[in-house]
């Protein structure tokens, strides 16, 4: 994938804005479990309240907390906290703090959160102490013993010793500094292994007793903590389906312009392939490569984006979370993720082979299925619909036979890993259920822990699932990068020099020896000859001597092995592709047309052509009168290929849309053939004729003897060597190879007649 990374910068600003919204939604999606934490710890099971710091304290209260606390604890008290008498309240403050109405009331001042901080260390203990003890006064239920936790229980069965209707704190007022200090000191040892949090929120049921003894109304403080946490937890939710939202959106922006810019290049690259390159990547191959493989590159680059960098932030911010946790289980995280990467592992040791098999059985699938159809009428002709259809239901079936495997699979490895995910939900609440029971861990901070460890474990998930698919999308993105990657055999010189003005269509070869790429030995052995400009020279040979061959060297499609091809004197490979194509008119052996009209494709190298070049263009390639028997005339429609018209209709349409370029050398590659004798014959007359008229250099490779007899020269070839040159009645009689062709085509009297 990394190959293809400068396809990316066009897109590095939305790749950053990517980056930056994932992290968003990461840290949203960490904040939601702490929200759900405080909900359950706070919201519910504290009332709302969350820890000892007391809003308001009776005067009688603060007596008993007083007991336990030392001379600097106390004056963070009253440094914070000021007297509200009975006497002087007004009738909101006595609404509000209906304990007013009898007693004196401390109030909280208004404090910052470092002051608050202070006031809560200041309290802790001391409230930790008189809840102690006043539960044990309290002469709780069996039920109620129950629930104390151990320092509270140890306590309560040492004052519980105490004669009934003694007030304990009266006791305690009483009782050596020393033997108070040690009892506290014991309580906060014991309380001290809560931890914070339970701490706070044991001290936190303390200030709901005493808010009720206030008269305070508790209800509206717990409905407004709950509000407040599940509209910032809303909040959050919704901030996280944002951030998702905008990523979505930005990956697919981004994959889809780099697939485009990549498919716009490699188009181009190929568009300048030569017949070299075009051979060594078959059509196929191009095709799947443009559009199959760009397109694996581009889903997966949107997974990248998507999952490569939003699991990490997931993951390792989840791990930091459930590390600094109360909850000791982080041990089940490490765990279950090896119990995941485990099966994993073993499910894609089977299943990769498999995908990597599939590939290559899709390809022969289409292959199989490409072939069917280009050969259905033949396959038809040889009643051998049956043997065909064997090959396609082999390959039809290996297929399917894989695909179940690997579906198969992925289908039991989906429930398996949601089972272990499940069984890891089990044992959290099993090992957390034992600590709350223990007082170490609160149900929020467990439910919370279940959260994060599925973060963990989902970022593991999509990691393993990335480190699969990235290899399969790796290895597109190399057979692409292959394409674009192709030295192009047949380029533009640096400089590139100017035609000789002077000549007009003169094509010389001197010395020119041809290999084909990957050939073992040459087809075309040391040519030389004259193509005079103006003159029409003919090549004839036996099938496979080399006449297309030698023609398809003069407009580039391959460069020379050896010598040199001059065309109005400058070597071809001197002047540039453009300036050397301009000039030629180019028949192929197979006619091809473009999808469009009959117009467009005569206008194929002369946009500007008018009507009457184009009538004039097909009287002489002898498609005037098909054109003339359409509906349409020109305008009518040609399907892609030119399949819609016979291959005759195809080939003069060719020769028409070489004829209207008017260029100064035409070549004809075999292309009389498709015509039956009398057209051919027609047809010859009217290109002399324009050829006299536009001076034009005439290169015909011909199977027929009678297409060619009337040239100003031919070239006889065999086996790619030339073995005769001159015009038809000077090689009746000098040239074997030529007389034996005549021969073998006319009868003496047709050649002497000639
Ligand atoms: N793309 C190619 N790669 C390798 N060898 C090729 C390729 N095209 C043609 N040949 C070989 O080069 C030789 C000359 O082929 P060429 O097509 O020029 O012959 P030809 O005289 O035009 O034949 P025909 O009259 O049958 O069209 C043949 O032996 C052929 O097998």
């Amino acid at each position: 994938m990394l190959k293809l990374r400068k396809y990316l910068k066009p897109f590095i600003a939305s790749i950053l804005a990517i980056i930056v919204l994932l992290f968003a939604q990461a840290m949203c999606e960490l904040a939601m479990p702490d929200y759900m934490s405080n909900i359950v710890n706070v919201g519910i099971t504290s009332g709302g309240i969350e820890d000892g710091v007391l809003e308001a304290v009776r005067e009688s209260e603060y007596d008993k907390l007083k007991i336990f606390m030392d001379e600097k604890q106390q004056k963070v008290f009253t440094d914070n906290y000021e007297l509200q008498t009975s006497s002087n309240a007004d009738k909101g403050m006595k609404e509000k703090y209906p304990a007013l109405e009898k007693e004196n009331v401390y109030l909280l001042k208004d404090v910052d959160k470092d002051t608050r901080e202070k006031v809560k260390l200041a309290l802790s203990e001391a409230e930790t102490c008189v809840m102690v003890l006043e539960q044990t006064q309290a002469n709780l239920s069996s039920e109620d013993i129950a629930n104390l936790t151990q320092e509270q229980k140890d306590m309560m069965y040492m004052l519980k010793k105490l004669p009934q209707g003694v007030d304990v704190f009266n006791v305690l007022k009483m009782m050596p500094k020393e033997q108070l200090a040690d009892m506290q000191k014991e309580i906060t040892k014991k309380s001290s292994l809560m931890g914070q949090d339970m701490m706070d929120s044991s001290n936190a049921l303390y200030a709901k007793a005493e808010y009720k003894k206030v008269g305070m109304d508790t209800d509206a403080i717990q409905y407004r903590y709950l509000f407040t946490n599940g509209g910032l937890m809303l909040l959050v939710a919704l901030g996280s389906a944002v951030a998702a939202i905008c990523v979505g959106f930005l990956a697919s922006k981004v994959a889809a312009g780099f697939s485009r810019n990549l498919r716009k290049d490699v188009f181009q690259k190929v568009e300048n392939f030569s017949n070299v390159e075009f051979n060594k990547f078959s059509t196929n191959t191009l095709i799947t490569r443009t559009t199959n493989d760009v397109q694996q590159v581009q889903m997966v680059m949107v997974m990248i984006l998507r999952m490569v960098i939003y699991a990490p932030i997931i993951g390792i911010g989840a791990l930091l979370k459930v590390i600094n946790s109360n909850a000791d289980m982080t041990w089940i995280i490490g765990l279950v993720v090896a119990v995941i990467i485990g099966i994993m592992a073993t499910a894609f040791a089977f299943v990769l082979p498999k995908f990597r098999i599939q590939q290559k059985l899709m390809d022969k699938l289409n292959s199989v299925v490409r072939e069917l159809l280009d050969g259905m009428p033949v396959i038809r002709a040889f009643n051998n619909q049956k043997i065909e259809s064997q090959k396609f239901h082999k390959s039809n079936h290996d297929i399917m036979k894989t695909q179940l495997f690997v579906s198969r699979s992925m289908g039991f490895l989906l429930p398996i890993i949601m089972f272990v995910m499940n069984m890891s939900s089990i044992l959290i609440v099993w090992v957390g259920s034992h600590q709350i029971n223990d007082g170490v861990l609160m149900v929020g901070d467990m439910m919370a822990f279940i959260q994060y460890a599925m973060q963990i474990i989902m970022a593991f998930m999509m990691v393993t699932m990335m480190s699969i698919m990235i290899p399969r999308a790796s290895v597109a993105a190399g057979r692409i990068k292959e394409v674009l990657d192709t030295e192009i055999s047949i380029c533009d010189p640096e400089k590139a020099e100017n035609f000789d003005a002077d000549k007009r269509g003169e094509i010389e070869f001197k010395n020119v020896s041809f290999r084909y790429p990957g050939a073992e030995e040459d087809v075309l052995h040391n040519l030389n000859f004259t193509a005079e400009a103006g003159k029409t020279t003919a090549f004839i040979g036996s099938t496979g001597s080399g006449k297309s061959t030698i023609v398809n060297l003069v407009p580039r499609f391959f460069d020379v092995t050896k010598g040199e091809i001059l065309v109005d004197g400058v070597n071809i490979k001197h002047v540039s592709q453009k300036a050397l194509r301009d000039k030629i008119g180019y028949v192929p052996q197979k006619g091809f047309l473009f999808s469009g009209t009959i117009a467009t494709n005569l206008r194929y190298a002369k946009e500007d052509a008018s009507e009457e070049d184009l009538k004039a263009a097909s009287e002489i390639a002898q498609a005037m009168e098909f054109i003339d028997n359409k509906p349409e005339g020109f305008d009518t429609e040609i399907a892609q290929g030119g399949t819609n018209v016979s291959g005759g209709q195809r080939q003069r349409l060719s020769i028409a849309r070489a004829l209207v370029k008017k260029p100064e050398i035409f070549i004809f590659d075999d292309t009389f053939s498709a015509l039956d004798f009398k057209t051919d014959a027609k047809l010859r007359k009217a290109l002399n004729a324009l050829c006299e008229e536009t001076r034009s250099t005439v290169l015909m490779v011909a199977q027929r003897i009678s297409s060619i007899m009337h040239a100003d020269r031919i070239v006889v070839l065999d086996k790619g060597a030339i073995v005769g040159i001159g015009t038809h009645k000077e090689l009746m009689e000098t040239c074997d190879v030529y007389k034996e062709i005549a021969y073998s085509q006319l009868s003496k009297e047709e050649l002497e007649n000639e």
